[in-house]
């Protein structure tokens, strides 16, 4: 059996815990939440068979198989660099973060210094198998719109771009680098962030969000060309209902990732 250590307890990790409950290969002993929220998560924990046990940090002499974060881009700083550095691997599904300048390289030299690994999980996105292989042959352009139901887009520089609230078709709020959509949109910059860390970096990867008041989905969409030919993907994400900024395909990345861990057939 694997035993798992989980960062953060909101959407995601609820949805992952839930799906995790009556998996004999897999145990969540301990969810590290934040000191403010550590009440409502005991509290959304109550009715699980086997509750993980809520702390503020990693206990020193715990030594989970993986750490799996869930929670945000201070949570990488304050618990994931402090678990490489221990030796244990953590798989992050806030990639966003990582296109905070450095943050890399940070991660790589404590998982280095650890002698363990890190495994960027893809999240609401799909392809990045794909997208990573075409890149050993070479690519030449990765284009990805992210169009969200309008109200996904509240307290973001989208409420300037537009009224969110009175907007009565589908309006373009950025356009630019999946650097710049980073910096302008940190919360909704994962699948930027994952597929340009898979395919042209942050500088090359072009960036198109849209807000769409006659969605209900969360719609990502790509194409990439180079050496290997071309492909595009369309995902339409049916969103989280305690988060509508997260599709729930991210809570099955991640059970799909420890899962591979844990069995012996991985795919
Ligand atoms: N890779 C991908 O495709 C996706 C990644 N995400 C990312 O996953 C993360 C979690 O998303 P949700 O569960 O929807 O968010 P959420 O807001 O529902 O839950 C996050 C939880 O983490 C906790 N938290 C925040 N900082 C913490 C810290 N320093 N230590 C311990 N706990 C902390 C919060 O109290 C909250 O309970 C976000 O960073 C989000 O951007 C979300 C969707 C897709
Ligand atoms: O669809 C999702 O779950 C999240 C998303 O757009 C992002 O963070 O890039």
């Amino acid at each position: 059996m694997l035993h798992i250590t989980m960062i953060g307890c909101g959407a995601i990790g609820v949805g992952v815990l839930e799906l995790l409950e009556n998996d004999p290969q897999l145990c969540v002993d301990y969810v590290i939440a934040s000191e403010g929220s550590k009440a409502l998560v005991r509290q959304r924990l109550a009715s699980f068979k086997r509750p993980p046990q809520v702390l503020t940090a990693l206990p020193a002499d715990a030594r989970p198989d993986f750490l799996v974060e869930c929670a945000g881009h201070r949570a990488i700083e304050e618990h994931v660099l402090p678990a490489l550095e221990r030796g244990i691997a953590c798989l992050i599904v806030s990639v966003g973060a990582l296109s905070e300048v450095g943050l890399v390289e940070r991660l790589e030299a404590a998982a280095e210094r650890g002698h363990t690994r890190i495994e960027l999980l893809p999240g609401a996105i799909g392809g990045i198998d794909a997208l990573s292989a075409a890149k050993v042959g070479g690519l030449d352009s990765v284009n990805y719109t992210g169009r969200k139901p309008a109200h996904a887009w509240k307290n973001t520089p989208g409420e300037q771009a537009c009224n969110l609230d009175t907007i009565s078709e589908a309006t373009v709020i950025f356009q630019g680098s999946a650097r710049e959509a980073a910096r302008l949109y940190p919360k909704n910059a994962n699948v930027a962030a994952t597929l340009s860390l898979a395919g042209l970096g942050l500088d090359r990867t072009q960036v198109t969000l849209i807000a769409d008041p006659h969605s209900d989905e969360n719609v990502h969409h790509f194409e990439a060309r180079g050496a290997f030919g071309g492909f595009e993907l369309s995902l339409r994400g049916k969103p989280l209902l305690a988060n509508p900024k997260t599709s729930a395909l991210t809570v099955y990345s991640v059970v799909r990732a420890l899962g591979n861990h844990a069995h012996a057939i991985s795919i």
